[in-house]
């Protein structure tokens, strides 16, 4: 297992930090830094505080390790919503395999992709539905309806922002496929019904899990100045090769790099023999390219995780 490094540049300005806050929360840095990270924290409860709904996006491609594991306490009994986003980019098996687990657990989950826009009307419609309940109360207590008030949180770079401007159909929130970009709460109003608000990627101050750190570096939820290529990128070779389809993603890997991937080697000597071949013998080029092509799609369409049992 490869241990994820935590920052280790002394030299941090506000700005980084800033980007780290949708960066590496994870054990050393939480040391380092307690008042920002425990900012991060007091900021995402007082949003919630503030409003009726809570629509929680993770990434279909990591939806375990883009949990945010102090949500449900937070949430309370305010109504939940799971968005599983980038649906887009894991294939047809595996979103059933998650649809599955998700209906054993009683969860209902809306699949949704911020780019074009799938599912969009459905995440809508599930927020409004909430409000009927919202507004049949304070009708109850005498008050007027008003707009629901629902929120996005979600990790760094799961495409919130993404979403918003797809349900809102217009590009009001700033959208980048970098984490940290959002980086002010910001409400919408969605028609006369609803009030959304964008808010900055939050990743728990409890987040030790080095695996579920890689993973987050892998899917670039978390700053690049976290991590070091090679690191994350024999990661995700490590992933893929532990995967039900890992026999086709070796062939996949070689087709696409023009070397064998074999059994024998690990994913150390994948990168290094990739960039012989390729990167004129840098590694860290290689991991650079690996990881590219992981993102934008180019090594298939493929959940890094899925349901226990699978
Ligand atoms: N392929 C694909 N890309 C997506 C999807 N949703 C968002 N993206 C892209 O992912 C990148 C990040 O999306 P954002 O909407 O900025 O993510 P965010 O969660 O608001 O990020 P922070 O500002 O870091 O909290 C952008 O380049 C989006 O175009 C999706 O469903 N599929």
């Amino acid at each position: 297992m490869h241990q994820l490094q935590a920052l280790v540049g002394a030299e941090l300005d506000d700005d980084l930090l800033l980007e780290q806050t949708g960066g590496l929360l994870e054990g050393r840095l939480v040391q380092w830094y307690p008042g920002h990270i425990a900012r991060a924290e007091r900021r995402l409860k007082e949003q919630l505080g503030m409003v009726d709904v809570v629509l929680e996006v993770r990434d279909a491609r990591i939806p375990m390790s883009t949990c945010h594991s102090q949500l449900a306490k937070w949430c309370g009994t305010k109504p939940r919503l799971l968005l599983l986003n980038r649906v887009d980019m894991i294939s047809e098996s595996d979103r059933s395999a998650w649809t599955r687990h998700f209906k054993q657990q009683k969860t209902p989950v809306l699949w949704t992709d911020g780019v074009s826009g799938l599912g969009s009307g459905q995440v809508r419609k599930a927020a409004l539905d909430a409000s009927v309940a919202i507004n049949a109360k304070r009708r109850n207590r005498g008050l007027m309806p008003r707009p629901v008030r629902a929120v996005m949180i979600g990790f760094p770079n799961v495409g919130k922002s993404a979403l918003i401007n797809r349900l809102l159909n217009r590009r009001v929130c700033r959208s980048a496929p970098k984490p940290g970009v959002t980086r002010d709460l910001r409400w919408n109003r969605l028609g006369s019904d609803l009030d959304l608000l964008d808010a900055p990627g939050v990743i728990p101050a409890s987040f030790t899990d080095q695996q579920a750190a890689q993973r987050l570096a892998v899917c670039n939820d978390i700053g690049e100045a976290s991590y070091i290529d090679s690191l994350i990128a024999a990661s995700l070779l490590d992933t893929l090769t532990a995967l039900p389809s890992a026999r086709s993603l070796r062939r996949r890997l070689a087709q696409r790099y023009d070397v064998e991937f074999s059994e024998d080697m690990t994913a150390e000597d994948y990168i290094a023999a990739v960039a012989e071949a390729k990167c004129q013998g840098e590694d860290e080029r290689a991991a650079q390219r690996m990881l590219k092509d992981f993102r934008v799609g180019a090594l298939g369409r493929i959940a890094l995780e899925l349901p226990p049992g699978f």
